[in-house]
């Protein structure tokens, strides 16, 4: 996945071949200002106001209580890149808003919109950490506001993925028990045991999450299939080979090389014979050589991003293999996920 400007015409495509426009521009100045125009229109309901059907500029303003003048520009600026359509006068959802940007949607990413305000803050912390490398351990800093609007935004970002990986993941015929480790809303075990009429899950999560974290579960009406633990992953004993399947989503990117491999020998134990790791993540590059492989763009973003704000950063495909032949277990080909480019699932099983 490519971010940043992409041209469209014979000529934006020939400025850019001869490099005469500022792509700099492009990837930072038209970037973070469209990126707050959309988290500003989401939070203001702008686009819940047009849930019924379409509406004039003047009719959104009085219905979300927002300025006629700005709220015309902004809704220019969303129509300009594709967020909504217009006809005879009248703003209105469009399949990319209607899916995405309405809270009742499935798909839904409001609260994840929500969530980028406090990323935003964080990543005002670039400049200083380049200097210092001194990050910010984001777990131990959220306040409980904060890890509200956190739970709820990973919830809105597993919607699509947690159905894929539930689709694609070799999990073991007759798998019964599932170890959901930092599985937060629970969504992922949710969507792993509607697929696995026989399994059941517990995801672990840290205590500080866990209020709102099942609250999020409890819409899905799991009853006792899918529950909550409380407890740390890099400190609980997670017994002996009593797992069929443990799954890691989104979790190694807080942890260092040597609690990856701590816990990957920890989850190695845990599985019975024939049971296996589910590891899913955003990949980096392993070396400088590969940075051009469009799969470990997200995962090169993202690798500064979680040194930031977690300590850590994103992993390579190789690195990962690594943990899990050391802790003995055997990895299989890597899944790409097509519901998120440059997130693969790698799993590896217990032979014996
Ligand atoms: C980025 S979220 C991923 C949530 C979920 N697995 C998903 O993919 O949507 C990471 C989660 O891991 C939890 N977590 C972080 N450190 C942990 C630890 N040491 N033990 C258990 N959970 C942890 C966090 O509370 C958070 O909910």
């Amino acid at each position: 996945m490519r971010l940043g400007a992409h041209a469209e015409t014979f000529l934006e495509r020939l400025a850019f071949r001869l490099n005469l426009g500022p792509k700099p521009l492009a990837d930072t100045q038209a970037a973070f200002q469209f990126a707050r125009i959309i988290m500003a229109a989401s939070k203001a309901g702008l686009f819940e106001a047009l849930h019924d059907g379409g509406r004039t500029a003047q009719e959104i303003a009085a219905a979300r209580s927002t300025d006629p003048q700005a709220t015309e520009k902004v809704l220019d600026a969303l129509l300009a890149h594709g967020y909504l359509g217009y006809r005879d006068g009248r703003y209105k959802l469009n399949r990319l808003s209607r899916k995405w940007l309405l809270a009742d949607s499935p798909h839904t990413v409001v609260h994840k919109l929500d969530f980028q305000e406090i990323e935003w803050r964080w990543t005002e912390g670039f400049d200083q950490w380049l200097y210092d490398g001194t990050a910010r351990d984001m777990h131990r800093t959220l306040s409980p506001e904060e890890w509200r609007r956190y739970q709820w935004g990973m919830r809105d970002l597993s919607t699509a993925p947690a159905k894929e990986l539930a689709r694609r993941a070799p999990v073991p015929k007759g798998a019964e028990v599932l170890l959901d480790i930092g599985g937060s809303h629970g969504f992922y075990s949710v969507e792993l045991c509607r697929r696995h009429p026989g399994l059941t899950a517990t995801v672990l999560e840290l205590p500080e999450a866990i209020p709102i974290a099942v609250e999020i579960l409890a819409r899905e009406s799991m009853g006792d299939r899918v529950v909550h633990r409380a407890g740390n992953a890099l400190e609980d004993d997670l017994g002996v080979g009593t797992c069929d399947a443990v799954l890691i989503a989104n979790l190694i990117h807080h942890f260092d090389a040597d609690q990856n491999l701590r816990l990957a020998q920890k989850v190695a134990r845990a599985l019975r014979p024939g049971g296996v790791l589910l590891v899913m993540d955003a990949m980096r590059i392993d070396s400088p050589a590969d940075a051009d492989q469009p799969s470990r763009r997200l995962g090169a973003v993202l690798d500064v991003y979680f040194a930031l704000t977690s300590t850590s950063g994103t992993w390579s495909v190789e690195a990962v293999h690594n943990w899990q032949r050391a802790a003995g277990l055997s990895p299989l080909r890597p899944i790409w996920l097509q519901t998120m480019p440059g997130a693969a699932l790698l799993s590896a099983v217990r032979s014996n």
